[in-house]
């Protein structure tokens, strides 16, 4: 920058800006018709854009149409960047240097475009603070005013709901990442923290941005409130540290404060089901294990029409409330939904005009103001009136909880339909928002318009037959406004009245004295139309405005509305029951199915491969002082994991409130669900296999109360036959450790010597996943039966697999002499140690001895 003195006055403009702004953000500074993107800047949009890089002196250069600034910031956020947009803030002057000014800060938590947010999902921008008190956090969805804050002693019991809000940014105390990434390996919660910001774009802001007192002040200043009693929240909240620090830097993205933070709720993990990071990933609930959305939870019951609808279903299952009133709200809901098929077929065909209203607001109130919005405020409310008449003709809670939720807002209706016209434009500068007949004076003015344009048109004939010139045009350009063209064999033609203005090759062009007249008016009548329709529209978004709060309380009830009349299409189309949810400690499910395999197993595509098998429904007994742990033995490919996976599926979903897939399911509420299932290496930070399924199953035992789901798929499994049996033996001595109650587990093994723990641990029970032998073939019948397994036809398995028959038959013979204890066995390099019978005496209390 020593070289400043040598920049023209527009680069110094172009780097007193840019010296402004947060590192790494890049500025697109508007020049013209195009937005200019200088230095690296210009090289990082080339290659994230593909547009063509150019030199301007010695210094790389790119732009893009002002027009289509809108086609390139998305990419720039997806790849991760910062990206600040500089426009001209006075017209431009022949000679004179444009006043210039920063509009706004994008950045992938920040952005309110709808073209940069996915609409079905929420869009959260998250702060993170950690000190000995322990996880303070605060979250802001700033596209739909959404802001919540939170506590916890245990990083452990934060993480779950943080993870599944899938955050778009994080803001962290500078310095933070690195300290979590380079903590001791005994600081388990410093390397989840880094886990979670790990992939991640982090944003680091100075730590005082992060001060509770400081914060508190900020947060009720963006509120507009004069305290937080009003919230239930104490003024002293460390999380108020955490959401400061997110006011400060959404007002500073956006220029200006946010204008749309209605409340700041606190979530609190006692009274949410956990659901910890691991599980979230195992269990695929927001996404499939290969990364996308189908083949998810989420995406097998959402059916929801509306983008709020759907990304209600999002918040739902990434915290759901432990709150029985609340739950059986929902259930209930449901069954009066799908009570009445007919009027459940019309309100979803309604439901299907409603716009996202909570986004319109949050773009109306923060400057962003596109007349096709103000459109999608009158279509909602136009089916306002059909909704109330439905929701009467429904069964009680919804002719009765949402009619009131639901305010029709005639006056805004009304106004809206008489002001607004059918099709808007996306630009107030293009005229034709507001219709006809709404407001006299612009109508006048439209007329005068309409009256010259007639004149206009009529005066190319006129003149025509004037002079006798059959080729004579009335033209208009930019540069000229309206005049009169004349081709030059004609030019002996021309009367005395005409001026000339100027000459083309073929032709010249001339004005008139009334042509001058009329081309003032029409200009002048244009202009002044647009700047009343301006006025009108910005006195609707007024109008809008100021119904903000009841049309967000509308949007709310008429998103949740949009998710049960969802979940009570998906319980008719795949036949879901609804669950008895109570204080109880029993899980009993009858004929339950995997909500996700059992829609693939039906999928046009799997089917033809699978042949249209349907999905083996199976019954489920726990509880945790009686039935406690079901031990699942059976062959590979049996079923075991889909069989553990689909009780912990059935079970998050009856604590959302939705129907489930099963006979019949009765669910004493539980607190948290476990799991530690499949194999993932995390080799980027040095994690083997096993390291990962023990540092999963560490966190199991130490935070599983009585009231926990766990489900667990052959652990112990990533080391040596003994230490892995060993391991898996004493995890289920220890989660059997209470002499009253434990949490309720199941538990897939190959350890077939596990089965004998029957005999000392009372509240274990054995399955296994029955097969069906046929000439030296199995066949899975994917059902779960009481009982221990009695073999693991692991060698049958791999020939299905197609390992070549002599290494099966090799196989089958090593096999063979281990199972007869005979250890005189030859064996290939390298030596395997052989295998020993386990046997345990049921009074044995020492029974690791043994091993
Ligand atoms: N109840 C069922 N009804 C129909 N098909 C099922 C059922 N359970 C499982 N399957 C099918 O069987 C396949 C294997 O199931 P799963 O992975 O649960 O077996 P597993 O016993 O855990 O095997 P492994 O021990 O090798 O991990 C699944 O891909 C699924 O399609």
């Amino acid at each position: 920058m020593c070289a400043a003195k040598k920049l023209t006055p527009m680069m110094q403009q172009y780097f007193e800006v840019k010296r402004g702004l947060p590192k790494g953000t890049l500025l697109l500074f508007r020049l013209g018709d195009f937005y200019e993107i200088f230095y690296e800047d210009a090289e990082i949009a080339s290659r994230v854009c593909g547009i063509t890089l150019t030199k301007r002196q010695d210094y790389p250069m790119a732009g893009v149409p002002y027009h289509a600034v809108d086609n390139y910031v998305p990419k720039l956020l997806a790849a991760g960047h910062k990206v600040a947009i500089c426009d001209q803030a006075e017209p431009a002057q022949a000679g004179k240097l444009v006043k210039r000014a920063l509009t706004r800060i994008l950045s992938p938590g920040t952005t309110l475009e709808a073209n940069q947010l996915d609409e079905s999902r929420n869009h959260y921008l998250c702060a993170l603070h950690r000190d000995k008190h322990g996880l303070h956090a605060a979250w802001l969805d700033l596209s739909t005013g959404e802001f919540q804050l939170a506590t916890d002693r245990h990083v452990a019991d934060l993480l779950p709901v943080l993870t599944a809000l899938e955050p778009a940014e994080l803001l962290l105390i500078e310095g933070d990442a690195a300290k979590w990434r380079d903590a001791p390996h005994e600081d388990v919660d410093a390397h989840a923290l880094h886990d979670f910001c790990h992939g991640r774009l982090v944003t680091e802001l100075p730590g005082y941005h992060f001060e509770t007192a400081d914060g508190a002040r900020t947060v009720l200043d963006a509120l507009g409130v004069l305290n937080l009693e009003g919230f239930g929240l104490d003024e002293k909240h460390p999380g108020l540290g955490p959401a400061g620090a997110l006011v400060y830097y959404a007002t500073e993205n956006l220029c200006a404060k946010p204008e749309n933070l209605r409340g700041l709720r606190e979530y609190r993990s006692a009274t949410t089901l956990l659901i910890d990071p691991a599980t979230l990933r195992n269990l695929e609930i927001f996404r499939s294990s290969r990364g996308t959305r189908g083949g998810s939870l989420l995406a097998a019951i959402n059916r929801t029409s509306t983008a709020a609808g759907a990304r209600l279903l999002e918040r739902w299952l990434s915290a759901p409330i432990l709150d029985l009133t609340e739950i059986r709200r929902r259930s209930n809901t449901v069954g009066e939904l799908l009570a009445e098929p007919m009027l459940l077929g019309e309100l979803r065909e309604t439901l299907r005009h409603i716009r996202d209203i909570p986004r319109i607001l949050g773009r109306l109130q923060n400057r962003l103001r596109n007349p096709r919005e103000l459109a999608g405020v009158r279509d909602t409310l136009l089916q306002a009136p059909d909704i109330h008449r439905l929701l009467a003709d429904f069964g009680e809670t919804l002719g009765r909880d949402y009619p009131a939720r639901i305010d029709e807002l005639p006056e805004l209706r009304q106004l809206l339909e008489r002001a607004l016209a059918d099709d808007m434009p996306s630009d107030i500068a293009e005229g034709g928002a507001i219709r006809e007949g709404f407001d006299a004076e612009l109508d006048r003015i439209r007329s005068l318009t309409r009256d010259n344009k007639t004149w206009l048109s009529e005066l190319e004939s006129s003149e025509q037959a004037r002079t006798g010139i059959r080729s004579l045009k009335v033209k208009y350009n930019g540069s000229f406004g309206y005049f009169i063209e004349v081709t030059k064999a004609n030019l002996h033609l021309v009367p005395d009245n005409y001026i000339r203005r100027s000459t083309t090759v073929n032709a010249e062009r001339f004005v008139t004295d009334d042509l001058k007249v009329k081309e003032k008016e029409i200009l002048h009548a244009e202009d002044n139309a647009l700047a009343r329709e301006r006025e009108l529209f910005n006195e609707l978004i007024t109008a809008i405005l100021d119904e903000s709060i009841a049309l967000a309380k509308t949007a709310d009830a008429l998103a949740e509305l949009d998710v049960l009349a969802g979940w009570a299409v998906l319980a008719r189309e795949w036949d879901y029951h609804q669950p008895q949810l109570d204080d109880s400690d029993v899980l009993e499910i009858t004929e339950g199915r995997h909500p996700v395999v059992e829609q693939m197993l039906k999928a046009p595509d799997t089917a033809v491969i699978r042949g249209n098998q349907s999905f083996v429904p199976n019954d489920t007994v726990l509880s945790s002082s009686g039935e406690q742990l079901a031990l699942i033995t059976g062959p590979n490919m049996a079923g075991k994991s889909t069989y553990i996976r689909q009780v912990a599926l059935i079970t998050l979903l009856a604590e959302v409130g939705c129907w489930v897939p099963a006979a019949k399911c009765r669910i004493g509420l539980v607190d948290r669900i476990f799991s530690r299932v499949g194999a993932s290496d995390d080799l980027a930070r040095g994690n083997s296999t096993f390291m990962v399924e023990m540092n999963e199953t560490a966190n199991i035992l130490n935070n599983a109360t009585t009231r926990s789901l766990i489900i667990l798929d052959e652990i112990g499994r990533g080391t040596s036959t003994y230490d892995g049996l060993s391991i898996a033996w004493a995890v289920v001595e220890h989660l059997h450790n209470d002499a009253d109650a434990g949490p309720r587990t199941l538990f897939a093994t190959h350890y077939q010597e596990l089965t004998q723990l029957e005999k000392s641990l009372s509240r274990l029970r054995n399955y296994s996943v029955a097969v069906k032998e046929w000439n030296d073939e199995i066949i899975f019948v994917h059902r779960i039966q009481p009982g221990a397994a009695d073999r693991s036809y692991g060698i049958q398995v791999a020939r299905l697999a197609g390992l070549p028959p002599a290494v099966i038959d090799r196989a089958k013979t090593i096999l063979g002499k281990l199972e007869s204890d005979d250890t005189s066995i030859e064996l290939s390099a390298p030596q395997a140690k052989p295998r020993k019978k386990i046997s345990v005496k049921p009074t044995d209390d020492a029974q690791m001895n043994l091993l």
